[in-house]
């Protein structure tokens, strides 16, 4: 199974970057999901919903419609010029080792999976995937807050992990998981089908991050009243203690805390996704060359 990104390569451009008139950063549109009907996964079409269709193409008009609500086009990520090149040259680096196999973002809430995994996919020509977006339209419910609210952690959990099975069958994605996604083994032999990247961040960044955004759409970090910093990083604590056993069973891992050091600094908050996405081609790099040379 198949998904194609919505992104063609132009003269004299490589797929995806636009060098704007006048010069400037480069730019690129996340590409949109064209899906045919024998390429779909049943459960992502097959929610509590009118999508849980039996009729094939009216399940491929219901994914497309779930993973296509922005027109393409309408979020723009910046790069420049070096770093443009830099990330084209790496993709062609790593696709052949990939062969089409999907990659699996991992890593804590807050960790940037959505924002570089949007990233990894322009460059590789892949069509990106927010696992938590498919279970809310799996589940027809608008937010996960709302279907922990609703329903429970256990049913987003279960639905979660039919979201990611059936992801399982299918190339070419880019998938930002989870932050819980880790947690259940089940779901690691899903994602162990392709390549799993961990983006490890550390606690204090992520608790500035997600305290400058607010804790509403994250239901494990929120609470009504306090520091909305202190809260989130104590609550991202215990949760890392948790997982962080599980986050290590990934294929790759990029530090945002090694990327610093090889810039030689120690400030994380000055790394940009671009330079984030850079080092998940490298990491990958690394893994897939190691592993076919095992197998030679
Ligand atoms: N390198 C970065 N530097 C600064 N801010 C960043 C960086 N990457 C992402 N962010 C910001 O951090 C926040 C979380 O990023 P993002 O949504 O990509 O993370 P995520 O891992 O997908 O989160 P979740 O699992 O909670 O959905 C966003 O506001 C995003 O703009
Ligand atoms: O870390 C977690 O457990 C979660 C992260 C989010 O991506 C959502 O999947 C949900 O809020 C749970």
């Amino acid at each position: 199974m198949e998904a194609s990104a919505g992104i063609r390569a132009r003269p004299g451009a490589w797929a995806g970057l636009e060098k704007p008139r006048g010069g400037g950063a480069y730019s690129a549109r996340v590409p949109a999901v064209r899906l045919t009907a024998e390429k779909l996964p049943p459960r992502l079409a097959l929610g509590t919903d009118p999508r849980r269709s039996a009729d094939p193409v009216l399940r491929a008009a219901k994914l497309k419609a779930s993973c296509c609500k922005k027109p393409a086009g309408t979020e723009k990520v910046h790069y420049s010029a070096d770093e443009a090149l830099i990330l084209q040259q790496k993709a062609q680096d790593v696709l052949p080792y990939l062969d089409g196999r999907c990659v699996y973002l991992v890593g804590m809430m807050g960790s940037g999976k959505t924002t570089v995994g949007k990233i990894l996919a322009e460059v590789l020509g892949y069509s990106f995937f927010d696992s938590d977006k498919l279970v809310e339209k799996a589940v027809g419910i608008s937010s996960v807050a709302e279907i922990f609210q609703l329903h429970s952690e256990a049913f987003f959990r279960d639905n979660e992990s039919e979201v990611l099975r059936d992801l399982s069958s299918m190339h070419r994605l880019v998938v930002a998981t989870g932050g819980g996604a880790v947690i259940r083994p089940i779901n690691w032999s899903y994602m162990k089908k392709g390549l799993t990247v961990w983006l490890d961040v550390p606690l204090d960044a992520l608790a500035r991050r997600i305290a400058a955004v607010g804790t509403a759409s994250r239901p494990l970090l929120h609470q009504e009243s306090g520091d909305p910093y202190a809260k989130a990083y104590a609550k991202l604590t215990s949760l890392f203690e948790q997982r962080m056993d599980s986050y290590a069973n990934a294929d790759a891992r990029v530090s945002l805390e090694h990327i610093a050091l090889k810039q030689g600094h120690n400030d994380v908050t000055i790394l940009t996704p671009s330079t984030i996405a850079i080092e998940a081609l490298l990491k990958m790099e690394s893994f897939l060359t190691e592993k076919a040379m095992v197998r030679n």
